[in-house]
């Protein structure tokens, strides 16, 4: 419908096709199917969230696909995919501006524009960053061509990484005493190495995933780059199927620096003015030897050590995208750079909701919850938001989310299943806890974290069918003092116990 001055009109608008946005627009547009519902999408596709599968209470599993608009538009006839960036928002008017040139009125607005890599340094062609299907594309393209990268970050992507890539030298750049510090803690890390270090691609286990191919030349030189169109971020199993391979014939070959940052990053150029020396890639965990290679680029790190190499991936975090909302606009944003929203996903501005990897989680969580920016946060926010913009809509009240309740996660890595349930890695408790472990090297790793008495968080890496009872003891935070260690005693079926 048009409004004044040729806007056109829609009570709900939601800005951003990913998860968060499309999982909010379908929501909407089921909730009120008489309405309009634009979704305004910078991306030429969208994300759909499809085989939905709720795994337990609060565990989900789903399969993401990549799909051009037009299927969402038949899917819900009242949803309008406008294929346009958002450059400005004018929230006092209900308003928002479209790079080609159009304005739209809404009534209610949901904001999902998602997040970006954060880089340890911008603009440096050599340093590259994993988001969308164009960056992953981009990386795989200068990987094909690299016989040493640089992998510096710790968090999932960095995990995924080290661990697909082969035929390409990986010094891998941690700032931690262990690997994994977003998921794992030091136990978990070492359970896991040995993976690192296996020759061989294994059978991965079953998984879900999004396919992404590519085609077209390949350049030499410097990197590829990717393009600067904001697409979708890209979710589990995002290299499956990409083609993660350097030059070289061998599989695996990581180094890992711990305790260490990233000092300078010198080109080619300047390495060779400053006379340094680099290091070869350490044989038997010792670098002693300096490296004949001239590399395009050098990567200087805190702990003195310098590593040539053909580029960087910086695997450090995503900030927010939030710059085009910004102007003018008198939003609270959180520490992480996030628009806070309330417990009903409501920014700090009338009418604007926001959910996904763009909004901070600002209200009094669970105990055992915590924000943490996931595929399945994402979808389970949008929804969430899309109920409570229509609550708001309609004057009703509305009661915070049950997925809300619990934090859980269930991922792969090193081709383990991996599952986290609320505080798994002990977070904001101090030292007011106990840890609980259950280890069988290349099979199983169990730890729970214990305050009181009670179940607070857990970390299940192997097939160990314990989610389901563990996230009960979780959310019941019932007095388990009794059993002690024989919470992981594996020949108690703790399942009976507890039923
Ligand atoms: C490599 C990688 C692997 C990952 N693996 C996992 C995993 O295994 N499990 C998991 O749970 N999570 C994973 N994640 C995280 C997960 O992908 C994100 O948390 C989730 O997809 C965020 O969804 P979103 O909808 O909030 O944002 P996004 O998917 O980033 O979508 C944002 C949307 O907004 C659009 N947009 C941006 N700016 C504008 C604008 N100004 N105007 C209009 N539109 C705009 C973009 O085009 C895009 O469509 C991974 C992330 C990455 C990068
Ligand atoms: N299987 C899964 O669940 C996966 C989830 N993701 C999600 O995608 C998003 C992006 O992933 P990541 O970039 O891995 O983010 P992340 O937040 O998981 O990890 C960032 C890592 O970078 C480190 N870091 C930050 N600044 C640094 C610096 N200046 N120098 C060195 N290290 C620095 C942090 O200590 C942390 O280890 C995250 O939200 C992540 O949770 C990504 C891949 C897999």
């Amino acid at each position: 419908m048009a409004g004044p001055g040729g806007a056109a009109r829609g009570r709900f608008a939601v800005v951003g096709g990913g998860i968060a946005g499309v999982t909010c627009a379908e929501k909407l547009a089921a909730e009120f199917p008489s309405e309009d519902i634009f979704l305004v999408t910078a991306s030429p596709v969208i994300k759909a969230v499809t085989n939905f599968k709720q795994v337990s209470k609060t565990l989900e599993e789903f399969d993401v696909e990549e799909q051009p608009s037009s299927l969402l538009e038949k899917r819900y006839p009242n949803i309008r995919v406008i294929q346009s960036g958002v450059k400005q928002l004018k929230s006092d008017e209900h308003k928002i501006y479209t790079e080609d040139g159009k304005e739209y009125i809404y009534e209610k607005l949901c904001l999902c524009a998602g997040a970006k890599p954060k880089l340890i340094v911008e603009g440096n062609p050599y340093v590259l960053g994993i988001r969308d299907t164009d960056s992953a594309q981009a990386f795989q393209k200068n990987l094909a061509h690299a016989e040493r990268i640089v992998v510096v970050g710790n968090g999932g992507i960095a995990l995924e990484l080290v661990y697909e890539i082969q035929g390409c030298e990986v010094i891998w750049a941690i700032k931690d005493k262990a690997i994994g510090n977003t998921f794992f803690d030091a136990g978990a890390a070492e359970f896991l190495l040995p993976k690192l270090t296996a020759e061989g691609q294994e059978t991965p286990i079953e998984c879900k995933r999004t396919k992404y191919t590519v085609e077209g030349s390949e350049e030499k030189g410097r990197p590829t780059g990717a393009s600067d169109k904001l697409g979708s971020a890209l979710g589990p199993d995002w290299h499956e199927g990409l083609h993660l391979k350097g030059t070289k014939e061998f599989s695996h070959k990581v180094h890992i620096e711990i305790l260490c940052e990233v000092k300078k990053i010198h080109l080619q150029q300047e390495f060779i003015q400053l006379q340094w020396t680099s290091l070869t890639f350490p044989k038997g965990e010792k670098n002693v030897e300096a490296d004949e290679v001239l590399w395009p680029v050098y990567v200087e790190l805190t702990n003195g050590k310098i590593y040539g190499c053909n580029f960087i991936v910086s695997a450090t975090g995503v900030v927010p995208n939030v710059e085009p909302f910004l102007d003018g606009n008198n939003f609270a944003v959180g520490e992480d750079g996030g628009l806070k929203v309330d417990k009903h996903m409501h920014t700090s501005l009338p009418d604007v909701f926001a959910a996904g990897d763009i909004c901070t989680a600002a209200w009094e969580p669970s105990p055992v919850w915590h924000q943490m920016r996931l595929w399945t946060q994402a979808r389970q926010m949008g929804w969430y938001a899309a109920k409570c913009m229509a609550a708001d809509a309609l004057g009703e009240s509305i009661e915070m989310d049950f997925s809300f309740e619990l934090f859980a996660h269930i991922t792969k890595f090193f081709n383990y299943k991996v599952v986290v349930l609320g505080r798994y890695n002990a977070q904001g408790l101090g030292s007011d806890h106990e840890l609980i472990l259950r280890c069988t090297k290349g099979h199983e790793y169990v730890k729970v974290v214990m305050q009181n008495g009670r179940m607070m968080g857990a970390v299940l890496i192997g097939e160990t069918d314990l989610e389901e009872t563990f996230e009960n003891l979780i959310l019941n935070q019932m007095d388990l003092s009794a059993y002690g260690e024989d919470l992981l005693n594996p020949d108690i079926d703790i399942e009976d116990y507890f039923d």
